[in-house]
């Protein structure tokens, strides 16, 4: 199976000259033949990709790069049956392939859900192979959103190696606004393998899913791919126990020549490395390092390890594990939020004693992957010649691991939801949510927010679907229900700015909201806080409410946020470290319609710094609580309706 070049198609096919090969199969050399020589190679000459490298800071740009005749390109990629819009926004991503017909997919059920997509299991239909089909559905035919899409098309077909998830064809329609990427199905990701009570790893078997998750990562960044969301769920693992690493939505490809700045609201908040959360705009492939770390100990203890809420929480337990950076440390970085979360004492690290069972290789692995400093990580190769895999017992084979029953982060989250809804009936009743749920990438639904009647005068927000965009949401995998947040800044929070918080009697139990205009509008807190305790930019007739600097789409392949545009996330903020710091927060998923209608209390809308006596936020949020279940319900509902 696999989208077959339309070049070679009529050597492979035996069809002559045929312009409009019919899709088939081809063998795996004949698949990475295509790839090769393809898509890429014409991208790295053209003139718009030199453009577009310059202006963003990647080698692997996205846009229309094959040469002169592009019209023709088009018109040739329209005949093999690409829709329109797929080859006027990312024609590159799919040069030299033609589509995969729906009818050869039965679609069984589904199987995954992620932010921007459902994974369904499928079985094609010519040879009864499983598969797994990833459907993207692009709202509105938005070119940025095709283009990022487009982006992990050309990352997944740049890399081939037996522990990188491989794309093997892509399912399209003139007629449909949503493509199906068909991936080689697995059974299990390591979230649901490893938080499944009935499991536990041998050492060897961890050694062998390490090594294989090693391998993958050795193949992306000696090709300069960046994953940037390396979690137990975009890692899967199959039947016959080998692991692939998937999800390269957030991948980008950096060269040493590359010195542009990129993102740091990349990486789901759990595996998120200490310079992403302070705001590192010059990291490199250690950031995945640090993640392949948090995953490291999440399998050896059957649960993920440092499970913030918000960024402040997360770097928090970070110290905790880690310990704290050195004097040194603080007196030399330049990140940019480093100051704001200094803390105020230091941190021993704790991790040896977490990691008891482990054996001490295993520890000096674990703790040089879980390392503060960048470059004290090593790398991919470093961690393979490490001693905790040289020395007994080895890693197993994977033939050797045992065949589990299909398991995914999925299968765990509806475990975990039974449980919960078991055990907490009550608690729901009385407005108690949950705290730690498994984060996602983003949990936002642009639909939603797409109907909001905002006032454009008061509320603004730049073009949406990029990476920035579904980069910043990142962080919305922490959330609380709102009812449950405590108003006040607790005693135990050891960090500058939540002391100083608490000396200005004005930031206790109250909102702060940012107004886009006025700066000297900002509470007296550090705008480290204020950024992330109440920034909203929304346009009224938007997909989303992410504002991002830049409309073109090269130049917000990075974003590198302004101090407004970070300024202007709902739902993201720096809670307090213990846990007691003022929050306002819920799910982007969990906060369509009904819920900004909330936040702007009724017909207020957000016109300055809003300051609200604590008495009064316990009724708002208890109001907005209800509203947001309801909000939740519908949009759930809904989804399910847009799946079917
Ligand atoms: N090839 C596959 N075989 C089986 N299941 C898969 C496959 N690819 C993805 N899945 C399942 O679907 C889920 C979502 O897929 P994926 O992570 O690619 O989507 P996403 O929209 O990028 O998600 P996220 O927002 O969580 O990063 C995965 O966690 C996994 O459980």
């Amino acid at each position: 199976m696999g989208c077959i070049s339309s070049k070679n198609v009529s050597c492979l096919t035996d069809q002559g000259d045929s312009p409009l090969p019919e899709p088939g199969l081809l063998s795996t050399s004949q698949q990475h033949r295509v790839l090769i020589d393809h898509s890429l190679e014409a991208s790295h000459n053209s003139k718009r990709s030199r453009k577009s490298r310059r202006l963003g800071g990647s080698d692997l740009r996205i846009g229309v790069s094959l040469g002169s005749s592009h019209r023709n390109i088009e018109a040739e990629q329209a005949a093999a049956g690409w829709p329109a819009w797929l080859c006027s926004a990312a024609a590159e991503a799919v040069h030299g392939w033609v589509p995969l017909k729906a009818e050869a997919f039965q679609k069984l059920e589904k199987i995954g859900q992620g932010t921007y997509s459902s994974v369904f299991r499928a079985r094609e239909v010519e040879t009864g192979k499983m598969v797994a089909l990833k459907k993207v559905k692009f709202d509105n035919l938005q070119p940025e959103s095709i283009r990022f899409m487009a982006r992990e098309i050309l990352i997944l077909r740049k890399l081939n190696h037996p522990n990188i998830m491989k794309l093997e064809g892509i399912v399209t329609s003139r007629a449909s606004s949503s493509i199906y990427l068909v991936f080689e199905y697995m059974e299990h990701d390591l979230a649901g393998l490893s938080s499944n009570p009935d499991i536990r790893f041998t050492e060897p078997q961890i050694k062998c899913y390490m090594k294989q998750l090693l391998w993958g990562l050795e193949h992306c960044h000696m090709r300069g791919v960046i994953h940037r969301d390396i979690k137990a769920s975009n890692i899967l693992v199959n039947n016959k126990g080998v692991l692939k690493l998937g999800d390269f939505g957030l991948a980008n490809v950096v060269t040493p020549s590359n010195k542009n700045q990129l993102t740091s609201r990349v990486v789901t908040l759990w595996y998120r490395a200490p310079e992403l959360l302070m705001g590192s705009t010059s990291y490199g492939v250690s950031v995945d390092l640090w993640s392949v770390g948090c995953v490291f100990a999440e399998i050896l203890m059957g649960k993920p390890i440092l499970k913030g809420r918000t960024e402040i929480e997360q770097l928090h337990k970070i110290y905790k594990l880690c310990g704290s950076p050195q004097d040194s440390f603080w007196k030399r970085t330049k990140l940019p939020h480093a100051t704001s979360f200094k803390p105020q004492h230091t941190y021993e690290a704790t991790l040896r004693e977490r990691c008891k069972d482990l054996s001490a290789t295993g520890v000096y692995l674990l703790e040089t992957l879980l390392s503060m400093e960048p470059d004290k990580r090593g790398t991919a190769s470093s961690a393979l010649n490490s001693e905790y895999f040289l020395t007994r017992p080895y890693a197993c084979d994977p033939s050797s691991l045992p065949k589990y029953p299909p398991n995914k982060e999925m299968d765990a989250k509806y475990r975990d939801d039974m449980r919960r809804k078991r055990a907490n009936l009550k608690l729901r009743d009385s407005g108690v949510g949950r705290k730690h749920k498994r984060p996602h990438r983003a949990e936002y639904d642009p639909k939603n927010y797409a109907k909001l009647p905002i006032r454009k005068d008061t509320l603004e927000v730049k073009n949406i679907p990029n990476e920035a965009s579904r980069a910043t949401t990142t962080t919305h995998g922490n959330y609380y229900k709102v009812s449950d947040l405590p108003m006040t800044t607790g005693p135990a929070s050891g960090f500058a700015w939540a002391v100083k918080r608490r000396k200005d009697p004005d930031n206790i139990s109250t909102l702060t909201y940012y107004q886009p205009s006025s700066k000297s509008q900002l509470s007296g807190t550090s705008v480290a806080f204020a950024k992330n305790t109440f920034g909203l930019n929304l346009k009224p007739d938007n997909d989303s409410v992410w504002e991002v600097q830049g409309n073109n789409y090269d130049d917000v392949i990075e974003e590198v946020p302004s101090h407004e545009s970070k300024l202007s996330r709902i739902g993201e903020r720096h809670g307090s470290l213990d846990g007691s710091g003022l929050d306002f927060s819920q799910r982007e998923e969990d906060s369509p319609k009904k819920t900004l209608e909330h936040l702007q209390f009724g017909k207020q809308s957000i016109s300055g710094p809003l300051i609200f006596k604590s008495g009064k936020i316990d009724e708002i949020l208890q109001r907005n609580e209800s509203n947001i279940r309801q909000a939740v319900r519908k949009s759930h509902l809904q989804r399910e309706q847009d799946d079917r």
